[in-house]
């Protein structure tokens, strides 16, 4: 079959709808081991999928459960115990310990209104249901992974959840008396209940994908009792998540922003902090109850950089460093922990290692950290899959996602060998996924010319992803698709990514660059591009493009940038650095003028940090600067554009807002430039909702085979 951009639009259509049915995995939870009559043991293995559902126009979510026979030490046979069952209306699920009982926040609408209630299932039956919209205790539970959770207590009893703070109700000054309550009673409640004036107060948010997010609070579920309560004690400028119940559940462990790792007495109500005030996340207590490790980095600085791993012991109250900040990557292999967030369950039982899925260059790899020694292994780096996650441990058996750009996402599991042995682990695949035998893929290196090093942080390397069809034509000259990643501070691993193989499969070479400034390759990558952001980072591209397009078979007259955000920014650098190079462009929600997002985005930190300046709270610019951050924008080289531009836009945008693609699609208009821009209702910064991705992708295709000639 010849190239599909040769082919009608239904045809890429059709394409891109079988490849968006593969579904990725979200979790997976290991239950209770059984030991059968025989004496053999065996595990239950629930695991979540999500998968695009392109009639429905949503993201479907299902669970499907397997069955594992074993001996503790290696797996001897395992079955999926049933077929797929689709999940709805869950905003968290959580087993219990023991796993007797289940528990569930769950939103319903009933007669046209949210309401959300939280369930708890024991057996063959719902055991409790409580009302947490009427109880009013507080607002709407957070779901999300930067805050929200649901903990079982030790004992079972309880449960710990993440919830709005309840507001007063607010009401004018002008309500008219005749819709207020007659009743004396009613009268009393109202006015404690009501303020006036307050209508129009503007709650500050948490921004991009915390929308409505402003105040949480800690709240506790006496299962017994039914009866809710809000934890006290915290201070009110802490906004408390990623809780968990202390040792003997006396009190509650948090992740407390700012930034730190609290401990509140549930009987004292003081509320303790446990770590500096640095950047914590995901903290987890080891199985032994002992101690607590995290992750920990900068407050201030590029928003992704290399952590630390720390740990906390319980008993002793100190804090040491595991595993510290790599600047450059080591002989080894190891170049320092960017996971943003730790598996629910990482520790091995012995509580002596720390599993972590961490990007290691252009891979992500699973590796084994040793408490006492500070080692790290990694399972993974010599296997041929690009991409491995872990979604949970639980009595030494792993359960982890694989994948490659040719291969969707699998589910695989292992018992992790014993110390010293980590290399011999032994995977079984539970559920398989077809490799796509039409996709190749090879990770590059690339040393920047001497005129491009840079004189702060030299010597520093950087690599790309390049996809190609496996089978082309003799003598024919692939066009290729060019992506940088946004970020900046984030990278791109050999994972399984849906528009690339399908760009792939339409006969379009992909090359996803890494340039100097991602994660995964050492702080010092990381720390050269502030102040170099549209220059550095722009050369890497051009570099690593005109590298492989020297390698040849490939046509140099239909190379296409598309980026996103930070990528978009960079997109749109290249088209007028490079006038005339690329033949079309595609921007996502792109960074356009630093000097007016500065005022609009929901991370100003971050265009202060990219362009080289320092940032403080109350940091005031002056013209200098703020005439500086212009100069490193996109917008500074729009004379120079020639490139035909699609913008594809989200109107909730609170990161990057759609006013920055708008100030581009002026200034192109005013040029001549040929621009369409694309505004996606009801869409924030990701454009992930299942309708915005596939017609982005749709469009974008089209766009690039029009502009390439190809129509
Ligand atoms: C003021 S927005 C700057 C760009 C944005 N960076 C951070 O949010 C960006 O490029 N976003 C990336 C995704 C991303 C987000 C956070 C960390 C790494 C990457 C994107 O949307 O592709």
């Amino acid at each position: 079959k010849d190239f599909y951009f040769e082919e009608e639009p239904d045809e890429i259509a059709s394409l891109f709808r079988d490849q968006s049915a593969h579904p990725s995995l979200k979790r997976a939870d290991v239950g209770p081991v059984i030991t059968t009559q025989y004496g053999g043991k065996c595990s239950n293995i629930y695991t979540e999928w999500s998968q695009r559902d392109l009639e429905r126009n949503e993201q479907v979510k299902f669970c499907r459960q397997y069955i594992v026979f074993h001996d503790d030490s290696s797996v001897v046979f395992s079955s999926p115990s049933g077929n797929c069952t689709e999940i709805k209306g869950e905003l968290l699920s959580r087993d219990s310990p023991s796993g007797d009982m289940k528990a569930v926040v769950r939103q319903c609408s009933i007669k046209g209104e949210e309401k959300q209630f939280l369930e708890i299932w024991q057996k063959n039956t719902k055991v409790k249901s409580l009302n947490l919209t009427a109880l009013k205790k507080h607002g709407k539970v957070y779901e999300d992974d930067q805050f929200g959770c649901l903990v079982w207590s030790h004992s079972e009893t309880h449960l710990l959840y993440v919830a709005e703070k309840k507001r007063p109700k607010a009401e004018s000054f002008f309500k008219s008396p005749e819709s207020s309550s007659p009743s004396y009673e009613d009268e009393a409640l109202k006015a404690e209940e009501t303020v006036k004036g307050e209508e129009f107060v503007y709650y500050e948010d948490w921004g991009e994908t915390l929308v409505n997010k402003s105040t949480p609070v800690l709240c506790v579920l006496d299962i017994e009792g039914s009866n809710v309560s809000v934890l006290e004690g915290i201070p009110d400028e802490v906004s408390p998540g990623q809780a968990f119940w202390a040792p003997g559940d006396t009190g509650v462990v948090f992740v407390g922003w700012w930034s730190s790792l609290f401990y509140v007495d549930l009987t004292s109500g003081k509320c303790d902090q446990l770590s500096d005030s640095s950047a914590v996340s995901s903290p987890r207590l080891s199985p032994d109850l002992c101690r607590i490790v995290y992750l920990e980095c900068g407050v201030y600085g590029p928003h992704q950089q290399c952590n630390r791993l720390c740990m906390y012991d319980w008993y002793t109250k100190k804090t040491s460093v595991i595993v510290d900040v790599v600047k450059r990557p080591r002989e080894d292999g190891f170049t320092g922990l960017y996971s943003t967030i730790l598996s629910p369950l990482c520790w091995s039982i012995d509580s002596q290692r720390v599993l972590i899925s961490c990007p290691q260059k252009s891979r992500q790899d699973l590796l084994v950290v040793d408490i006492s020694a500070g080692t790290v292994t990694s399972l993974t780096s010599k296997s041929d899959v690009g991409s491995w996650s872990l979604l949970t441990i639980h009595r030494d058996l792993m359960v982890v996602c694989c994948s490659s750009p040719n291969c969707p996402p699998s589910l695989r599991l292992a018992f992790l060998p014993e110390r010293g042995s980590e290399k011999e682990v032994c995977w079984v695949v539970l559920e398989e996924s077809p490799i796509q035998p039409d996709i190749s893929w090879q990770i590059l290196t690339f040393t920047p010319p001497p005129e491009q090093d840079n004189s702060q942080y030299p010597g520093l390397d950087f690599e790309a992803l390049l996809l190609k069809p496996k089978e082309t034509k003799d003598g024919e000259k692939l066009p290729l698709i060019v992506t940088p990643h946004g970020g900046p501070h984030s990278v791109i691993t050999a994972d399984w990514l849906l528009s690339s193989a399908v760009f792939c499969k339409m006969g379009f070479a992909v090359l996803l660059v890494n340039y100097r400034g991602s994660t995964g390759y050492g702080q010092d990558s990381i720390l050269s591009l502030p102040g170099n952001a549209g220059s550095q980072d722009v050369k890497d591209v051009q570099f690593a493009v005109e590298s492989v397009l020297k390698q040849g078979g490939f046509d140099k007259h239909r190379v296409a940038i598309v980026g996103g955000s930070h990528g978009g920014f960079l997109a749109c650098h290249l088209i007028g650095q490079y006038p005339g190079f690329y033949r079309v462009c595609v921007a996502r929600n792109p960074v356009i003028n630093l000097s007016t997002m500065l005022g609009s985005t929901d991370i100003p930190d971050w265009c202060v940090v990219e362009a080289g300046y320092d940032y403080g709270t109350d940091v005031m610019l002056d013209a200098v600067a703020v005439g500086k951050m212009l100069d490193k924008s996109p917008l500074r080289y729009a004379p120079q554009v020639k490139t035909p531009v699609l913008l594809t836009l989200g109107e909730d945008d609170r990161r990057v807002p759609p006013k920055q693609g708008i100030e581009y699609y002026r200034s192109l208009k005013a040029r001549q430039v040929p621009v369409r821009l694309l505004w996606y209702q009801g869409n924030n910064h990701s454009l992930s909702a299942v309708d915005a991705e596939s017609d982005g992708f749709m469009n974008i295709a089209l766009w690039i085979i029009q502009h390439f000639g190809l129509a």
